[in-house]
């Protein structure tokens, strides 16, 4: 449970909140049957029935993203509908929602549930003795909302950069190794599900220390870029090229297999020694192919890639070697799904 809760910011987000609310709301909903007031104590029932439910689905299901714009919507027209019943005392309740919005669902929306709550409550009207009370709720409560969506979106722009700080290489814009270790998990947990083959090819520049020797840091990082261009542009959309350290890269190619994986790879091949250049002539790279064996964890996989790879290095390099052709026996292919 703690495990969850550290892991999932939106999960802990709605639980926290959702405490907070059953918390803070029961002696109300209580009180207000103790005052005979029958309906606003209904309503108070509702709105700790709805967030004790939508924090059980958020438990059980996962789907914390449904759950906070439900929560969101329950507590904010909840808040309309208390203060409509109960005047001045329900209007406060609005307050903690329009901040909380801004924790459950993304900004613009947050804003949109604020504003038409806010617009609910001064058409309905019953909420305020005056129009002087009327306007000044309404202009604090846009103030608060508006304050509430510049941190917001700052926190959202900052939480983004830093996702792509940590998962992207600066260099050649290709994802790093960091991603490349969770997108491997995904692989082969979908191959064992779906029945789809998928190809790791682990692909290593020749020689380029010769190149950093001979004409500086500068051409390599060149040769570098250069290189993933040439390799994204001749893959498909659904291919994926991390940066796996220095010169070498790692080709995540689902769906293929057999044959059309050897003319893919002959393809690439060809590209590179046609076009990837630096000033001293055309530059070559070694690859080390291994297809997905039936339940084989990520590491044996990328291990027998590796190796198909130091075999292309130690047989002269420029060549593209198949795990299964070095001695070490293909596992089992991932039996096809049906249909
Ligand atoms: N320009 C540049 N060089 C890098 C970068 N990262 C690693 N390198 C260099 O890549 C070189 C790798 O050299 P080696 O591991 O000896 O490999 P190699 O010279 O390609 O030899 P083989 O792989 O055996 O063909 C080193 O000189 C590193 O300094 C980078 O981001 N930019």
């Amino acid at each position: 449970m703690f495990h969850r809760l550290k892991n999932d910011f939106r999960l802990s987000i709605i639980t926290l909140l959702g405490i907070s609310g059953l918390v803070g709301i029961t002696p109300f909903a209580v009180l207000r049957f103790m005052q005979g007031n029958l309906l606003a104590g209904v309503v108070d029932s509702a709105i700790l029935g709805g967030i004790a439910s939508s924090m059980a689905y958020a438990w059980l299901t996962g789907d914390t993203r449904r759950t906070g714009l439900a929560m969101a919507i329950i507590s904010s027209y909840g808040a309309v509908v208390v203060g409509s019943i109960v005047g001045d005392p329900g209007l406060f309740w609005l307050y903690p929602c329009l901040v909380t919005t801004f924790f459950l669902v993304g900004p613009r929306i947050a804003v949109g549930i604020n504003l038409s709550a806010i617009l609910a409550m001064m058409v309905v009207g019953l909420a305020f003795s005056s129009q002087e009370q009327m306007w000044s709720f309404s202009t604090t409560a846009v103030v608060v909302s508006a304050c509430a969506y510049v941190f917001a979106h700052r926190n959202h722009s900052q939480r983004r950069r830093l996702e792509q700080l940590a998962t992207i290489d600066p260099l050649t814009g290709v994802k790093n190794r960091r991603s490349m270790d969770e997108e491997l998990d995904v692989a082969a947990a979908n191959a064992e599900r779906s029945g789809l083959p998928y190809a790791l090819v682990l692909l290593d520049i020749d020689h380029f220390k010769k190149i950093n020797d001979e004409y500086g840091h500068g051409v390599g990082d060149d040769v570098l870029t250069e290189l993933v261009a040439l390799l994204e542009s001749n893959t498909r959309r659904s291919d994926q090229l991390f940066r796996y350290g220095g010169e070498e890269f790692v080709l995540l190619l689902p769906g293929v297999d057999g044959v059309n994986l050897r003319a893919v790879m002959n393809n690439l091949q060809q590209v590179l020694r046609k076009y990837l250049k630096h000033p001293g002539g055309p530059v070559t790279a070694s690859f080390g192919v291994a297809l997905l064996g039936h339940g084989e964890s990520v590491d044996s996989w990328l291990a027998r890639a590796d190796n198909a790879l130091y075999t292309a290095k130690e047989t002269g390099r420029d060549r593209i070697v198949y795990a299964e052709e070095v001695g070490q026996p293909m596992p089992e292919p991932v039996p096809r799904a049906a249909g």
